[in-house]
């Protein structure tokens, strides 16, 4: 299973969470990547972590004020992004420019989508994976696995009718190793997190947590 820990707007040390999340994925041998803000992802990727970048835009060098340039991310020691999150939604030919972007500068490339028909036609675009994310689920307390199966059994359906090749991740509520290992049954090769980490307490606790099961 592969865990993206994204610290969306948190207000949470991005390098505390960063060394903790490095820790746990050594220890446990768990495959976990951190998405910080974007001016952080130097030092979170400094500490050795496996770091992602939370946009790209779909630009190339040139006069684009404003806009997070994948080549840049890519500088700062990112390996991947998410594309199209709920809370920064962009036009179908923005998600495929943004791909483009991406592969330009070598990130890996996860598309976020509500539901299973997104999901389908996210996969058509040609990403490494895709995440189900139930906007309404996002930030609560109960996981996307246990709220509501059926949207990741589905979004493993259509990825794969669309492109087998395509690994799909869900997020929404994942915080316990339970939700983790809920989400592996249902079919998916992964997990987005937020708050469940960054606004625990500790994140250390929380990350040891949620591999627990695995
Ligand atoms: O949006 C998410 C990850 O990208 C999920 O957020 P929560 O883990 O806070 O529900």
């Amino acid at each position: 299973m592969f865990v993206l820990v994204n610290l969306k707007a948190y207000p949470c040390d991005p390098v505390e969470v960063a060394e903790a999340a490095r820790d746990v994925a050594d220890a446990s041998g768990v495959r976990i990547a951190v998405a910080p803000q974007a001016a952080h992802l130097d030092r979170v990727a400094a500490t050795g972590v496996e770091t992602w970048a939370q946009h790209v835009a779909p630009v190339a060098h040139g006069s684009h004020t404003g806009h997070t340039l994948a080549e840049a991310v890519a500088d700062a020691g990112a390996e991947g992004t998410l594309l199209n999150h709920s809370e920064h939604r962009l036009k179908l030919a923005d998600i495929d420019g943004a791909l483009d972007a991406a592969d330009r500068a070598g990130l890996e490339t996860v598309v976020c989508a509500n539901n299973p028909d997104q999901v389908g036609a996210a996969a058509a675009l040609g990403p490494d994976a895709v995440a189900v994310e139930p906007p309404e689920l996002i930030g609560g307390d109960v996981s996307v696995s246990t709220a509501d199966p059926g949207i990741v059994e589905g979004a493993v359906a259509a990825a794969s009718a669309v492109d087998p090749d395509v690994d799909v991740y869900c997020g929404a509520g994942v915080s316990t190793g339970e939700d983790l290992a809920a989400a592996a049954d249902l079919g998916a090769e992964g997990v987005l997190l937020a708050s469940g980490v960054a606004k625990a307490d500790d994140p250390r606790a929380a990350l040891e947590d949620l591999v627990s099961g695995v």
